[in-house]
């Protein structure tokens, strides 16, 4: 199909040849009118004599009396040593040229040739267009030859993403047909079937912007979390997850990589829509007994400071005024019981399915469960919010689905409950893309409209450019007061999603 020899460049050059002691000075001296190609080294062995080497010359030395060279030059190198001039052949073939210059030489003239592509794990992920295609296996295998083994496996998205999981279509053009594989960012390492789930390493830097704005201690609900880019680095920072997605594939291989980071402690995923995961997260169960606020708050406190006392004062007796701290055991069973236990909200919460119920088998956590398991045994923020379940505090809420996340958005609408609810009211980081005929203006309104609140102060962050007319941005704000369900004579949420 290829045939490599087409290639082939043949140089005829001219050596110097000398004992190899010289070579150190005599490229010195030399500099300018020794080979200079990329790869290439232009001092290499005398195959006649061990002792001596060949300093090959550039293709500017055209001349074997080596006229070509100035004589103050070669005046220096004939005090240091009797020089021979011999004939060197180089044959520059088709290793040694880039995918670049290969293409070019086999694509139709003014094409753009197609030598970059999305690195994922050990598979090159190209997107030839349609001019194109009758070339793509040869595109494939080039790029094969030339990455390997870095790249075993060269596919071509086909079509466009029609379907909701965000995961393309592709063709293996070269290599091996495997398409999971392993890809590393920053601290952490992810698992995934490339053909199976949604992923995007050119996300890298925005899944770190974002979570390098997370504080050990918090809790974050990713509800479209894929296979945990910004869930398994979150709880690495010493956040409880809890992270959703639809595609349950995505589910499996963020438990896969909950435990291939060992922060599956901290990462409590679920398989369902957004909107009923995020409704079920914040409903409170029937069984919850809201005990008196002030209570609650004298007993956590008290409790607290005996403990932070004790730790803080551990080396000169004096406060250390660090702000996170490890929460034992007895704290977490003490804020249970003030609270009429979670174990026994656990096993009076059948009126109201909540994501636990999936339990063992789809492999989805239930909330209580992971918070419990998490608190006893992490390091956490010093206050009762720490132990706050999800419908009395969630500090931060992602929703990476740009096409339709501000879609979303009206599931906030009276979702918390203002008697429940502990500490600052949660960040919402929301992407969506923005094309050339929108403004920030434009998008704030649509979210406001679907919260049906005003939101204060939006944050506008631009991701990236995804074609010429259109960026993705990621769209921060707090989540407004108005999302607060008012209604006090409905103090536990009868989740109609989650029955
Ligand atoms: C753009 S990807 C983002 C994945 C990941 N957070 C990231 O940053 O790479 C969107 C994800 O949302 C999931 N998804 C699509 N519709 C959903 C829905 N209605 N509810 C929950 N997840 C959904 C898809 O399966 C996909 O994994």
């Amino acid at each position: 199909m290829l045939d490599e020899s087409k290639f082939d460049v043949h140089l005829k050059l001219w050596a110097l040849r000398v004992p190899r002691e010289f070579c150190k000075v005599g490229t010195r001296i030399l500099n300018g009118y020794l080979l200079d190609k990329a790869r290439i080294k232009p001092i290499t062995e005398d195959p006649t004599c061990e002792k001596n080497r060949y300093m090959i010359l550039s293709e500017r030395v055209q001349n074997p009396d080596l006229s070509d060279i100035p004589e103050e030059k070669l005046g220096e190198l004939k005090v240091l040593c009797k020089i021979e001039v011999v004939p060197y052949s180089l044959t520059l073939g088709y290793s040694y040229w880039s995918t670049d210059h290969v293409l070019k030489q086999i694509l139709p003239p003014g094409v753009e040739v197609p030598s970059s592509f999305e690195t994922i794990g050990h598979i090159a992920h190209l997107n030839i267009h349609d001019e194109l295609l009758l070339y793509k296996d040869v595109i494939a295998k080039v790029i094969y030859d030339k990455n390997y083994p870095r790249i075993k496996t060269v596919v071509n998205k086909v079509g466009t993403i029609t379907n909701e999981f965000r995961v393309p279509k592709f063709e293996v053009l070269a290599g091996q047909n495997d398409m999971v594989t392993e890809v590393k960012q920053y601290r952490a390492t992810f698992k995934l079937d490339y053909s199976l789930v949604y992923w995007n390493s050119r996300l890298e830097h925005e899944h770190m912007r974002l979570v390098s704005q997370f504080r050990a201690g918090e809790t974050i609900c990713d509800m479209f979390a894929g296979v945990g880019p910004f869930a398994i680095p979150a709880a690495q920072k010493g956040c409880v997850v809890y992270a959703n997605d639809l595609n349950p594939d995505s589910i499996r291989f963020l438990k896969i990589n909950a435990e291939i980071n060992k922060v599956d402690d901290l990462v409590c995923a679920y398989n369902m829509d957004a909107r009923k995961f995020i409704m079920q997260l914040m409903a409170v169960p029937n069984g919850e007994i809201k005990m008196d606020p002030d209570f609650l708050n004298r007993k956590c406190s008290e409790k607290y400071e005996m403990e932070a006392n004790e730790e803080s004062k551990s080396e000169n007796g004096k406060p250390t005024g660090v702000e996170v701290k490890y929460v034992p055991d007895t704290i977490t069973s003490d804020l249970e019981c003030a609270q009429g236990s979670s174990r026994k909200a656990d096993t009076s919460v059948s009126a109201v399915k909540r994501p636990s119920e999936n339990g063992g088998a789809d492999g989805t956590h239930s909330s209580e469960a992971c918070r419990r398991k998490w608190s006893t045994n992490k390091r956490m923020r010093g206050s009762e919010i720490s132990n706050a379940k999800t419908w009395e505090h969630v500090d931060h809420l992602i929703m990476n689905l740009p096409a339709s996340a501000l879609q979303f958005l009206d599931v906030f609408r009276g979702i918390l409950h203002r008697e429940y609810w502990k500490g600052p009211l949660p960040w919402i980081h929301c992407y969506c893309f923005m094309r050339a005929n929108e403004t920030q203006e434009i998008i704030v309104s649509e979210a406001e409209s679907a919260l049906n609140a005003r939101i204060q102060d939006p944050i506008f962050h631009r991701v990236r450019d995804v074609a010429p007319n259109k960026a993705m941005f990621c769209l921060s704000f707090r989540l407004p007061e108005a999302c607060f369900n008012e209604d006090t004579t409905d103090n536990v949420i009868h989740n109609a999603a989650g029955e």
